[in-house]
């Protein structure tokens, strides 16, 4: 017998699309806020992959070259099928978190973040984009989303050709 176990979240039921001029201008404002707030940071950890282009986009305002990465795997095929987070790399380079900030696109559950608090207990937390059952997990954030929507990045998204609506009336 097949054992089923994920967790079933209740599926979204709307969208939020990010568009790269957003996610830019979000991930900016959060750079702003680092700054004021905490200083300079000794390196970022990138959870990746979702917090790769927002690190780097940090990274480039604060002045800060030491990226390292955290890879933790706890989403599975469909959306809101939720596995135990499983670590493929950890951040070696980030010790105890000391000094280090911590990036990752989003939290919803709070899972994904918790677990790699729970690795650099010391680091600072940020993200761009928080659900209500995650806003617990991070020190910062942009923008609120509601638990229901889930958010479309640009890099989960293209643009895609829509037929005028003049040509749906003659129809
Ligand atoms: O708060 P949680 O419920 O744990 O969800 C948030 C995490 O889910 C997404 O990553 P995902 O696991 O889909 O992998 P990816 O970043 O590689 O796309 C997102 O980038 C966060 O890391
Ligand atoms: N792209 C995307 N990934 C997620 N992982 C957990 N929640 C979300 C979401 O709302 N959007
Ligand atoms: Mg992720």
């Amino acid at each position: 017998m097949k054992v089923m176990t994920a967790t079933q979240t209740p599926k979204p039921v709307t969208y939020a699309t990010v568009t790269w001029d957003q996610l830019h201008r979000d991930a900016r404002t959060l750079a702003a806020t680092l700054m004021e707030k905490h200083g300079p940071f000794r390196g970022i950890v990138a959870i990746t992959r979702g917090g790769l282009i927002p690190a780097a986009i940090l990274g480039r305002e604060m002045g800060c070259r030491l990226i390292e990465s955290v890879s933790v795997i706890s989403y599975a095929g469909e959306e809101g099928t939720q596995h135990e987070p499983k670590v493929v790399k950890a951040p070696s380079a980030a010790g105890d978190g000391e000094g280090f900030l911590i990036v990752d696109d989003l939290v919803d559950s709070g899972i994904t973040a918790k677990y790699v608090r729970e690795m650099l207990p010391k680091a600072v937390f940020a993200c761009l984009y928080a659900k209500p059952d995650g806003k617990p997990h991070t020190d910062h954030y942009v923008t609120e989303v509601a638990q229901d929507t889930w958010v479309l990045f640009p890099w989960d998204t293209a643009p895609l050709f829509v037929p005028p609506l003049v040509r749906n009336e003659k129809e």
